[in-house]
């Protein structure tokens, strides 16, 4: 089998990433873009590897590394990514590489990533250990009123991702999540000012 490719690099431990997760609907993007628009230059998002084609427009190695099933596979056997997983049909993941890539810029990759990938991240057999935060909705009543207040789903899309957010919810609770901070979103500025805090510390 080939070698598995090398994680602990003097770029990622100089940069440690921040994997953020919480429910659908709870807030990671809202806050995530409040901490980009201030600090435009500290942090970047990864590009994830997909086996699905290119739509219009996409590029390859901007929106997504764009590869075969068998070039996706080979990786997945050397170890290659942090975390992926299959949606309809496709392969999904992200590659220890395209977080070099960002720490190699001098920046602090920002993951956010569902539970599935949460557990994966922690398990990496040399992937050093990222810093994890959830970010918890105040109450499932009030996560319920912003997933409609979204409106970008159908009834039947809500209630899987109210079902889903139970799942993660208490998984956060269980004693087995990594989690080293856990933020709950219910006033949205005092939510980002502990979010900014664990990432930044509170001198910045
Ligand atoms: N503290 C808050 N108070 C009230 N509304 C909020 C608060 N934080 C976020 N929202 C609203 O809740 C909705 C969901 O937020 P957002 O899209 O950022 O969630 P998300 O966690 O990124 O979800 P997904 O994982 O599905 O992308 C948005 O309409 C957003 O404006």
């Amino acid at each position: 089998m080939a070698p598995a490719v090398p994680a602990d690099t003097a770029a990622i431990k100089a940069h440690t990433p921040i994997v953020i997760s919480g429910p659908s609907g709870t807030g990671k993007s809202t806050i995530l873009k409040r901490l980009f628009d201030e600090f435009p230059d500290k942090f970047g998002f990864s590009v994830s590897h997909t086996t699905r084609s290119p739509r219009g427009g996409e590029q390859n190695g901007v929106e997504y590394h764009f590869v075969t099933k068998d070039e996706f596979l080979e990786l997945v056997d050397r170890k290659g990514f942090i975390e992926h997983a299959q949606f309809g049909g496709n392969h999904y993941g992200t590659s220890i590489k395209a977080v070099e890539d960002i720490a190699e810029k001098g920046r602090t990759c920002i993951l956010d990533i569902e539970m599935e990938g949460v557990k994966q991240v922690a398990n990496h057999p040399n992937f050093p250990r990222p810093r994890f935060l959830f970010l918890s909705p105040p109450s499932m009543e009030i996560l319920e009123q912003r997933l409609r207040s979204r409106a970008t789903d159908k009834e039947e899309a809500v209630l899987k991702r109210l079902n889903q957010a139970r799942v993660e919810m208490e998984f956060a609770d269980s004693g087995e999540a990594p989690h080293d901070k856990i933020v709950v979103n219910d006033d949205l500025d005092k939510a980002y000012q502990e979010v900014r805090e664990f990432i930044v510390g509170k001198d910045a």
